[in-house]
């Protein structure tokens, strides 16, 4: 481990597995966790000197309400509403302990989960959401009506009162947020990012300053000095569908190979890190090659962020 962790008790991490798909509509990125771990995921960080506390993969299926009507324009209300509650306290408890917590997706609306069991623990933890979208769509803003664009609206406390969604307390301030990666960004949630003075770094932003500023300036952003802690949210589509083809919603221009991990890095690098996500691996689609690169590249961008080196 080349960086000391400030705000981990010891060099423990808890990895949650949330086979969950009902974020979005399409099958199969419920089986990402399993197919990260049986990669070896838990190995490796073992090799890098950690101890891993597996909740094991857990069924949230039986959380499923027999019926589950649209709530306004949102699909699977009841069910990701159940599901992220449960996630949220597996993520807090981990983090109580000292331990970093890692959660294993699924779709992105678990975040709302993750980060909500985030700042249970650290309230004044900083949010960094690497992704090709901006998941900030609100169930006024959202024309899908998947709840995984519209995690970040909840978090903020922008949602509007929705009481399927009881539970979500506002935890997340604008200014304790920062993007990375945006290209898709539905105009909604323009207009919501510039109203709120959001922080975000789309391919623009990295092509026009490179990676290593950009996430300089991101860090510094949720984490001045590194004072504070840090919620890594990382979306696999958030990388070029050529590096990353197995995910629901590819957006071509993305982020590169290198891009990708230089952001994990760096990330360790602070020190902060509580909190890692890593999201919408998909391993029903595409063929068996796709597969196997986006599925080891999730467990190359995990291992980085938890302090595997080049050197
Ligand atoms: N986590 C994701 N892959 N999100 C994609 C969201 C796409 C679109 N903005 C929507 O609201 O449906
Ligand atoms: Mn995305
Ligand atoms: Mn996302």
């Amino acid at each position: 481990m080349s960086a000391q962790n400030k705000f981990l008790k010891q060099q423990s991490v808890g990895v949650i597995g949330v086979p969950f798909s009902g974020g979005q509509p399409r099958d199969g990125v419920d089986q990402g966790p399993l197919k990260i771990i049986e990669f070896g995921l838990l190995n490796q960080l073992e090799e890098l000197g950690w101890q891993v506390n597996f909740d094991g993969h857990r069924d949230y299926t039986t959380m499923q309400p027999a019926v589950d009507p649209p709530v306004g324009k949102l699909l699977n209300a009841r069910y990701v509403s159940a599901v992220t509650e449960s996630v949220a306290s597996s993520v807090s408890s981990h983090l109580k302990q000292g331990s970093l917590a890692l959660t294993l997706g699924g779709d992105h609306s678990i975040a709302l989960g993750t980060v909500s069991g985030t700042m249970a623990i650290h309230p004044d933890a900083g949010l960094i959401w690497v992704d090709a979208h901006a998941d900030i769509n609100t169930p006024e803003t959202t024309e899908s009506g998947n709840i995984h664009g519209c995690p970040v609206s909840f978090l903020l406390g922008i949602a509007g009162q929705i009481k399927e969604f009881n539970w979500v307390k506002p935890c997340l301030s604008p200014e304790r947020l920062v993007y990375i990666g945006l290209r898709d960004v539905d105009a909604g949630e323009k207009k919501i990012l510039r109203e709120h003075g959001i922080k975000a770094f789309s391919m623009h932003e990295v092509d026009k300053y490179g990676i290593a500023k950009v996430v300089e300036m991101a860090i510094e952003h949720v984490s001045p000095n590194r004072s504070r802690p840090i919620h890594l949210s990382f979306d696999v589509d958030a990388l070029d569908p050529t590096v990353a083809p197995s995910t629901g919603t590819p957006v071509r221009g993305g982020l590169t190979f290198r891009e990708g991990h230089y952001i994990c890095e760096a990330v360790h690098e602070t020190g902060c890190l509580v909190a890692m996500d890593l999201m919408e691996v998909n391993p029903s689609l595409e063929d068996d090659q796709a597969v196997f690169q986006t599925v080891t590249i999730g467990c190359s961008l995990v291992r980085c962020a938890l302090g595997e080196t080049l050197l």
